[in-house]
């Protein structure tokens, strides 16, 4: 790519979230993931180039000093900033403005830095052999994994329902999403076949922005338009039904949507499972705590027949999960040491620097994140390590795992994986075509000291909402999909919501 000869018809809009803005390189296996600002600052950059730059530096020294320590290196791409000439950054923008979905477009992309990440594309990796058929690629963005178990947990319910079941009560209460999801992170982490294939059966019933496939490094199969379902199961299960028949169904040439179904979720359960060997990064073993069962989900626990024992130590859920672990405290417990370390920082403002509040995040920032005592001391040190350790749960907690799948074949069974990646590749073996895989991290920036009171408020917000939906649903009953709250009892709720 060569920067100084940048064109906007060599892109194409690729996808975004809440932060950036990404496209992908219509034939390189790159893509460009962009700033996004709030769209009241779209005449006036919130922030200079220099800060810009800064920005997206700390994205990528959070990645790749941080976060690949703690999830392992082979499923971490960290990437480099580039600087992008501004007339290319403006044509793009305006060239990817109408594929935008609306419910995203209240920011605008960042057309005044040129700064920008530069990524290998993981929808569509590069082979040495490359093959003819496209990529699948299974986006999951998992959240959090278990329940908290720290004693500063004031409502019982959070150590019974996860944060994502209830969550899923205030999102179609405030209107975010009209039905409820029946997905459990706790099941897809289980490490439990039975639990995970039922977690990723619920991902596809209602994707939300928790499931994306892609084919051929294009997104087949999301609810991108927000509250509008855009998602197809026949066009999915017309898509995949290619890379699912195989011995007697290719030659019948028929195999039930169920079957098919069964199958793809079967390969997904088994990357996700799989190991890759070599480093598996320096998280702590809590597999133990904590409850692993959560009471909202539908699964049936009568079902698991030989329990759930985790994920194996190597797999990227196990990675993931034991990272989001290290907010030990729970935000209730944490918020406190945050406002010990934010009442030093209003007394002395320059400690913002030394305490590596917004970076750098270098190898000391590491340090900082290990060296903590075992109790609170009272400390400012204590505090700082402890807030740390919860921003680095938080961006673990937020991730994305992407699967990218290819059907192996025997002529390629002697290539060297999925390159451009530095993760592992394998054969999977069971009953569906073997694929070969690989299986990364994405969106591992740093979550902002400052939003650590938001936090708060909405943890009381979504405890307080499913309370109060609970309450409203006749005992016994299972979870219905529609909202709960007319607009007027939605106003009230914020009532009931303590400030902080
Ligand atoms: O707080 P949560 O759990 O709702 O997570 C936010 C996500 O909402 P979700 O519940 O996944 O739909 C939210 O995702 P969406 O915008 O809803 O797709 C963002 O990822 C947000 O992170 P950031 O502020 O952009 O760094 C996320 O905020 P952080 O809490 O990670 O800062
Ligand atoms: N390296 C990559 N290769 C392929 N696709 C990518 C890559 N990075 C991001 N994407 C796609 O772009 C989308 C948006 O990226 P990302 O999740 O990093 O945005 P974000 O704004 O940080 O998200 P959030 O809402 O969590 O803050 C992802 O969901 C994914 O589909």
């Amino acid at each position: 790519m060569e920067l100084d000869k940048m064109d906007e018809n060599e892109w194409r809009y690729h996808g975004e979230g809440n932060k950036s803005l990404v496209v992908s390189h219509v034939q390189l296996s790159i893509v460009l993931r962009l700033l996004k600002y709030p769209a009241e600052d779209s005449e006036n950059p919130p922030q200079t180039v220099e800060q810009a730059f800064r920005q997206v530096q700390n994205i990528v020294d959070f990645s790749s000093n941080v976060m690949s320590c703690l999830l392992g290196e082979k499923f971490v791409h960290s990437g480099e900033v580039v600087k992008l000439p501004l007339e290319f950054v403006r044509q793009l923008s305006i060239k990817v403005q109408h594929q935008r979905p609306a419910w995203r477009c209240d920011k605008v992309m960042d057309i005044y830095s040129g700064c920008a990440l530069c990524l290998p594309n993981l929808t569509s990796p590069t082979l040495h052999q490359p093959t003819h058929t496209p990529t699948l690629c299974i986006e999951i963005k998992p959240k959090c994994g278990f329940l908290p178990y720290s004693k500063h947990v004031s409502q019982d319910i959070k150590t019974k329902v996860c944060r994502f079941c209830m969550h899923q009560h205030y999102k179609v209460a405030m209107g975010t999403w009209k039905r409820r999801s029946r997905y459990c992170p706790l099941d897809l982490f289980s490490g439990n076949r039975q639990r995970m294939h039922f977690a990723i059966r619920q991902l596809i019933d209602e994707p939300q922005n928790n499931l994306k496939i892609f084919k051929g490094g294009r997104c087949i199969f999301s609810s991108m338009d927000g509250i509008e379902d855009s998602m197809d199961l026949n066009s999915l299960l017309h898509h995949l039904r290619p890379y699912f028949q195989y011995g007697n169904n290719r030659i019948n040439s028929h195999m039930t949507s169920k079957a098919l179904l069964t199958d793809f979720i079967q390969v997904v359960v088994n990357a996700l499972l799989s190991a890759g060997g070599g480093d598996g990064g320096v998280g702590m073993d809590r597999r133990g705590e904590g409850r692993s069962f959560c009471e909202a989900s539908p699964f049936n626990k009568e079902r698991t027949r030989h329990g759930s024992q985790g994920s194996p130590s190597d797999s990227v859920l196990y990675r993931v999960r034991q990272t989001q672990m290290l907010d030990t405290l729970d935000i209730e417990g944490l918020y406190p040491l945050y406002r010990r370390v934010e009442q030093h920082l209003r007394d002395f403002p320059k400690e913002r620097t030394r305490l590596q509040m917004d970076g750098p995040y270098n190898e000391a920032f590491l340090e900082k994140l290990h060296k903590c005592p075992s109790e609170d001391d009272g400390s400012l040190e204590y505090a700082v390590s402890k807030v740390h350790q919860y921003r680095v749960a938080m961006t673990a907690k937020d991730s994305q795992i992407m699967v990218a799948l290819v059907p192996s074949c025997e002529e390629e069974e002697d290539d060297e994986g999925l390159p451009g990646q530095r993760q592992h590749r394998d054969f999977l073996s069971s009953r569906p075509p073997a694929f070969s895989y690989s299986v990364s991290i994405l969106d591992l920036d740093p979550k902002p000291f400052d939003n650590i009171p938001r936090q708060l408020r909405l943890d009381q917000n979504i405890v307080s909402c499913y309370l109060r939906s609970s309450c409203a649903l006749p005992k016994g009953a299972l979870p219905s999909h529609s909202g709960i709250f007319t607009a007027a009892e939605r106003e009230d709720c914020t009532l009931l919501f303590h400030p902080v």
